[in-house]
């Protein structure tokens, strides 16, 4: 029984607004304002606008206990008048509280090491991005500062930021993802900033020994994933054996676990600032969690009936597996719903064109496996779905990919909503772990009672 629901099969999921496809080097920068075309008048009303995001913005940063919470402008924090200019720009007002807390620590001098822990979504990009372009010599054309990303979407993110928040410096940056339609060498050897995922750097490494001599900042994003994991945490620790030991190490996640923490401390070594939180502060407030209960066969079903509230703005479904994903696009696509799959086992120059269409607001709804669950900021992302729940490869629940995953909506202020469909006891005992650990409730809505759950869903957003 599903009330008096009626699905809309055809409702169009491509903005006839949306500017052409770029090439990556003009993309717009991550903060994105530009918002999502609306798909309906009744989308505007349901939505919070640039400019209503902008007023409770300001409410929110006033608000000693939220994230975003700072008591400094930007110009206290001691950034040069072009980076100043750069941030401006972007329409960035205040700091948030890592922002606050971290520059002037990053900034000080002799440089200090910084674990930094805080939200998804409250802007710790800016926070190492602005230590990077402080700390560079512009009259010295070498590679002067490294960040390294897990995946190739987010090393791109990071490369456009750059360039972003650079604008009026000299900052010369390069990206160094694996291209799979060219044989041309990367050369990184007179930027000034290298961007990329780990396996790329390591092979420029080998390739030119020297090429990282005269680095004096070395960024880990989403640090605990980067050591975490055996061939990333591998890579990493070699591409370190060639940058100057009294490099300044920055190590930046919203999730630090207890097993990681002492790893970070010893790449991080021999001394680092710590910034971290308490378990029950993890996960963002203005993110509303729900999951739905249904049997294993109706999950699609219940995608299908998600659908119109996840192509109003713009949403990314959570599936473990590359086939899954690809299967919900098909399947989907058969419901008469447009949802487009991304991972890892696409042509590289497939997912960049993906992933830009999706920051364009080209492309509503992504389905994707973990590839994008960390750092992705696309502002108009008002809804996650977990269509399977985060667990690791022996089945244990995940909470850290948990928390990345639903920080793809609720963005610096904004409000979103996650969904879990649970199809079992065993996703309910992962969804159950994660509640505990985080000290969190996530709230039931009725797949019965359909014209409820979709109120209810609504009014979240
Ligand atoms: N001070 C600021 N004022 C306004 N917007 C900001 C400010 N700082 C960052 N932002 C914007 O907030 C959004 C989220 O920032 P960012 O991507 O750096 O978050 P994050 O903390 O790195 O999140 P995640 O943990 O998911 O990687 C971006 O669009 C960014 O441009």
């Amino acid at each position: 029984m599903h009330g008096g629901f009626s699905l809309d099969l055809k409702k169009p999921v491509t903005s006839p607004t949306a500017a052409d496809s770029k090439p990556a080097d003009s993309l717009p920068a991550a903060n994105a304002t530009n918002e999502a075309p609306a798909a309906n008048a009744e989308s505007n009303k349901l939505f919070e606008s640039e400019s209503e995001v902008q007023i409770k913005l300001a409410d929110i940063q006033a608000d000693p206990n939220s994230p975003l919470y700072s008591v400094k402008s930007f110009e206290e924090l001691g950034l040069s008048p072009e980076l100043l200019q750069g941030i401006y720009d972007m329409k960035f007002i205040k700091p948030s509280k890592i922002q606050e807390r971290a520059l002037p620590l990053l900034l000080s001098n002799p440089p200090t090491n910084l674990i930094g822990q805080s939200q998804s979504g409250t802007g710790k990009t800016a926070a190492f991005v602005l230590t990077i372009l402080s700390r560079i010599d512009y009259s010295v054309d070498k590679p002067q500062a490294i960040c390294l990303a897990p995946a190739r979407e987010l090393a791109r993110q990071i490369y456009d930021v750059i360039r972003e928040m650079g604008k009026f410096t000299k900052a010369k940056v390069t990206l160094a993802v694996r291209d799979e339609n060219s044989n041309e060498p990367i050369n990184a050897l007179d930027s000034h900033i290298v961007v990329g995922t780990p396996g790329t750097l390591f092979n420029m490494c080998k390739t030119n020994r020297q090429l990282l001599k005269s680095v004096k900042v070395f960024v880990l994003d989403e640090a605990d994933n980067m050591l975490g994991s055996q061939g990333l945490s591998d890579q990493c620790i070699r591409i370190k054996s060639f940058v100057p030991r009294d490099a300044q190490y920055i190590l930046f996640s919203a999730t630090f676990p207890d097993q990681i923490q002492l790893f970070a401390s010893k790449f991080a070594a021999p001394k680092a600032n710590e910034m971290l939180l308490k378990a029950q502060e993890v996960t963002v407030k203005d993110i509303r969690q729900y999951y739905i209960s249904c049997t294993p066969d109706r999950k699609l079903e219940v995608l299908a009936m998600l659908y119109d509230l996840m192509s109003l703005s713009q949403s990314i479904i959570f599936a473990h597996r590359r086939d899954t994903a690809d299967n919900i696009m098909k399947l989907m696509e058969e419901k008469g719903n447009t949802v487009v799959s991304l991972h890892g086992k696409q042509d590289t120059a497939e997912r960049d064109r993906i992933m830009d269409e999706f920051r364009e607001g080209k492309i509503k709804v992504l389905v994707s496996t973990n590839v994008i669950s960390r750092g992705i900021d696309v502002a108009q992302v008002s809804m996650v779905v977990n269509y399977d729940m985060p667990m690791d490869a022996a089945g244990r629940a995940d909470t850290e990919t948990y928390v990345h995953r639903i920080g793809r909506t609720g963005r610096f202020g904004r409000s979103g909503v996650s969904v879990n469909i649970i199809d079992g006891a065993s996703s309910l005992e992962v969804q159950q772990f994660i509640e505990n650990e985080l000290d969190i409730k996530v709230k039931e809505v009725s797949f019965d009672d359909w014209e409820e759950a979709e109120k209810t869903l609504r009014k979240a957003l």
